[in-house]
């Protein structure tokens, strides 16, 4: 295990004037209106921002946004120390350095459901269009050919869907595909409640050599990096299709575009790369280009206008709730802290590095002003505590400047 890097600020948070707060990848406008209506300055960019660019545009920054493309990584973490929290506004948080935000203090928020049936759907779409050729019969009539043919085209009841990542997508797909007639296998590294008739495999490689179909709805972990490589695309089924609209790390494109020409497999739709675009306005070349039976799509598995709308307002909301009562209900890397403000009080938010006698210490300067400890809540990882303290509000501001001298401390605020 790397050691963690801790800062040491030995002041609190400094917020003069509306808090700062950076949406990027064109999140939706109902983050933004719902930010602005806080009363903080919001910057929206419609596209992602490079690891170096990131670190010149994060400085000063107290809120940012992101989507699936901008990496959040150490250096720009080091460059932002009055960063109050990040807001993944995806279900994705493979981008972020989740370690990292978590020794500097920083919460990362993400919509772990709102775009979960949008994935879904896009994936039935797949399917049957996979399975009837929809992609070369579309793109042949646009360009003036006439090619009726039923050769390689089937129905989908009846065929096996193989779902690589039963979770809140993979569950969805099998209950649709099921509504279709189809089987429905799938592997999992987790023991789950099969929905309907669908069943587990034992391993992946059963569920590859069983499938007509296989659709994967893995996150980007080490175990899912290059899981489908040449070696399970051999085991697929002849005249199998492959559909991936997980991250792109997870299937192998040289091998699969080898799988494809060779006939092995007779279709796949990929939604996910290893390198995307920063923004529309950016290039992209992939050796899928030009396969037939092939449908490419740039990332918009969760791109609905439903399922934004409602992400942009899920973590807006996780996002004014932390800033306004510290409250880390739902965050992917932090220790859970929610407790109801107290009126005619002033919130304390400390985070600590997890050593023995942070708390003495914190305890020993509230006793030493005289103050009154109205509620205290303490929550910790493995790396730091995350104290949630309400004090009356005379005392409030030099305890919290005390607390943030302390060597310990790694980021101190006071609910304003
Ligand atoms: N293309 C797009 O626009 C979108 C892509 N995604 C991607 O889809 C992924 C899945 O999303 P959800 O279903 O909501 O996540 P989830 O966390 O609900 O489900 C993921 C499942 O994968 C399983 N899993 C993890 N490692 C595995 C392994 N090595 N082998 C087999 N199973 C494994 C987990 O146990 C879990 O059941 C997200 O992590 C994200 O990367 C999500 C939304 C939109
Ligand atoms: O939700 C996810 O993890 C996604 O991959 C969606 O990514 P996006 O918000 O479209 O950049």
């Amino acid at each position: 295990m790397s050691t963690p890097k801790f800062p040491s600020p030995s002041t609190p948070v400094s917020i003069e004037g509306p808090l700062k707060v950076l949406l990027l990848e064109n999140i939706h406008a109902s983050a933004e209106e719902m930010l602005a209506a806080e009363g903080f300055a919001v910057e929206r960019l419609k596209g992602a921002l490079k690891p170096e660019e990131l670190e010149e545009r994060i400085q000063g920054v107290h809120l940012l946004g992101i989507r699936s493309k901008t990496n959040v990584w150490e250096p720009a973490l080091a460059k932002a120390p009055n960063l109050l929290a990040v807001g993944a506004f995806c279900i994705g948080t493979n981008q972020v350095d989740l370690k990292s935000a978590n020794t500097h203090g920083v919460p990362v928020f993400n919509a772990p459901f709102s775009n979960t049936r949008s994935v879904a759907e896009l994936v039935i779409a797949e399917i049957v269009m996979l399975t009837r050729q929809l992609g070369d019969r579309n793109r042949e009539v646009h360009a003036g050919q006439w090619r009726k043919v039923a050769t390689g085209s089937h129905e989908v009841r009846g065929k096996t869907l193989g779902i690589v990542g039963y979770g809140h997508i993979g569950t969805q797909v099998g209950v649709l595909a099921e509504s279709m007639g189809m089987r429905v296998l799938f592997y999992d590294v987790m023991t789950k409640l099969p929905l309907g008739n669908s069943r587990p495999t034992a391993t992946l490689h059963e569920l590859l050599e069983n499938s007509d179909f296989v659709t994967l709805h893995v996150p980007a972990t080490p175990s899912t990096e290059w899981m489908i490589g040449a070696a399970e695309l051999s085991r697929m089924r002849k005249g199998s299709c492959l559909i991936n609209a997980s991250r792109g790390t997870v299937v192998d494109i040289p091998a699969l575009a080898k799988a494809l020409q060779s006939g092995h497999l007779s279709g796949a739709a990929v939604d996910v790369y290893p390198t995307e675009p920063e923004t529309n306005s950016d290039g992209f070349a992939t050796e899928l280009q030009g396969l037939s039976n092939v449908i490419l799509t740039p990332h918009i598995g969760g791109s609905t206008e439903e399922a934004q709308a409602s992400i942009g307002k899920e973590v807006a909301t996780s996002l004014i709730k932390f800033v306004r009562s510290g409250a880390t209900t739902g965050a992917v890397n932090f220790p859970q802290v929610e407790t109801p403000l107290i009126p005619k009080t002033h919130r304390i938010l400390n985070v600590h590095r997890n050593t023995p006698g942070v708390l003495r210490d914190i305890n020993k300067i509230v006793s030493d002003l005289n103050a009154n400890i109205h509620a205290q809540v303490l929550s910790t990882d493995a790396n730091i505590g995350y104290l949630v303290m309400d004090l009356d509000q005379d005392v409030a501001n030099p305890v919290c400047n005390a607390i943030a001298g302390l060597t310990t401390d790694i980021k101190t605020r006071i609910v304003s």
